[in-house]
């Protein structure tokens, strides 16, 4: 069983501008984590520093304790796609996979069942330049799997895919996971990597902001809140006062009420003899509550970004609760 353990990594570039400062954080075996953060959070910085490419200025990133290039035959541990345009485009993709194959003894059938299983078995006697790049990321993924690795490394690997590419994204690392390797995907958008991941690892700006089950980040950042509508709008607002509440009203006349839950509110209402039109529970997507995380880390956010973040924030500080997350 090989894990990743990342220890207070820092990456500096130039005068003192820190692309990574200090997360510290584990991935394991037999689980999708999904690696989120927004755009120049410090995701790749992490797998080139994973992978060797580059140096920390301080801290560790190890696999299975060890620096990776201290790995015996590397391709047969970690496979890792970080750039679909790595391949030369001259070669053909079953090319572009013996040659990788021949640098670590791989035997030559395995390509041919990657290039199968990555679905590009009918076009693997093509040039790569004739790729497009959901080809291209499909020949990266084909090659992360070639030495059969314990370990995944996959850099935002939807980039460029069709619907069914994506689909076959998230049923490879699944599967993966089952086997019990070690799977971590990164990617910016939190909806999609909803669907595939069982743990995610959070970054902002460098920092980490959370290492949590996908289902905790839901119940501790999103929070509930109850909607109702009442024949009492002033009773109404007495007892949910008395009981420390802050219902907000919309247009409508419904009245919002964060951080509770139909049950307790319906209860509350009871009891006091209020009428109740209407009640309901509406739960923050998982994207409000990712929103809602890393609102403030968000250095390149387009002004609507910027305000959806926002508008999902006040949401979490009404739930009052800040989870397992790591500030
Ligand atoms: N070679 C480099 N030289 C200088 N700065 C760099 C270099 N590589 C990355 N950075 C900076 O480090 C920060 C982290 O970048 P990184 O690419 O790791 O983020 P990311 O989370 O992968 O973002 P994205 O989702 O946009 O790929 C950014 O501010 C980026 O500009």
């Amino acid at each position: 069983m090989t894990r990743i353990d990342i220890q207070r990594l820092v990456k500096e570039y130039g005068r003192g501008h820190r692309a990574l400062d200090g997360p510290t954080f584990s991935v394991l075996p037999g689980r999708v984590t999904g690696f989120l953060g927004p755009n120049g959070a410090g995701k790749s910085t992490t797998l080139r520093l994973l992978l060797g490419l580059d140096r920390p200025t301080s801290g560790t990133a190890l696999v299975d304790g060890r620096p990776y290039r201290d790995l015996e035959r590397p391709l047969c541990r970690v496979g890792a796609l970080l750039d679909p345009q790595a391949a030369h485009g001259s070669r053909t993709g079953r090319d572009h996979l013996r040659i990788l194959a021949a640098t670590h003894r791989i035997p030559a059938r395995r390509v041919d069942q990657v290039l199968a299983e990555a679905g590009l078995g009918a076009v693997s006697g093509r040039r790569v330049k004739t790729y497009s790049l959901g080809m291209r990321q499909r020949l990266g993924i084909a090659a992360a799997l070639l030495g059969d690795p314990e370990v995944v490394l996959l850099d935002e690997p939807s980039n460029g895919l069709d619907p069914e590419g994506i689909i076959w994204i998230r049923q490879t690392v699944r599967r993966l996971a089952r086997e019990g390797r070690t799977v971590l995907v990164s990617s910016h958008l939190m909806s999609e990597t909803a669907t595939f991941a069982d743990h995610l690892i959070v970054l902002g700006r460098g920092r980490l902001l959370a290492d949590t089950p996908v289902q905790d980040l839901l119940d501790s950042r999103g929070g509930s809140r109850a909607v109702v509508r009442t024949g009492d709008d002033e009773g109404f607002l007495n007892v949910l006062r008395a009981a420390g509440h802050r219902p907000v009203r919309d247009e409508e006349g419904r009245w919002s009420v964060d951080g509770t839950n139909a049950e307790d509110i319906g209860a509350l209402l009871a009891r006091a003899g209020v009428p109740v039109l209407e009640l309901t529970e509406r739960r923050a997507s998982l994207e409000e509550a990712y929103l809602a995380l890393t609102a403030g880390d968000t250095p390149y956010a387009a002004a609507g970004e910027r305000q959806a973040a926002e508008a999902a924030t006040p949401a979490r500080d009404a739930a009052g609760t800040e989870g397992k997350t790591h500030r």
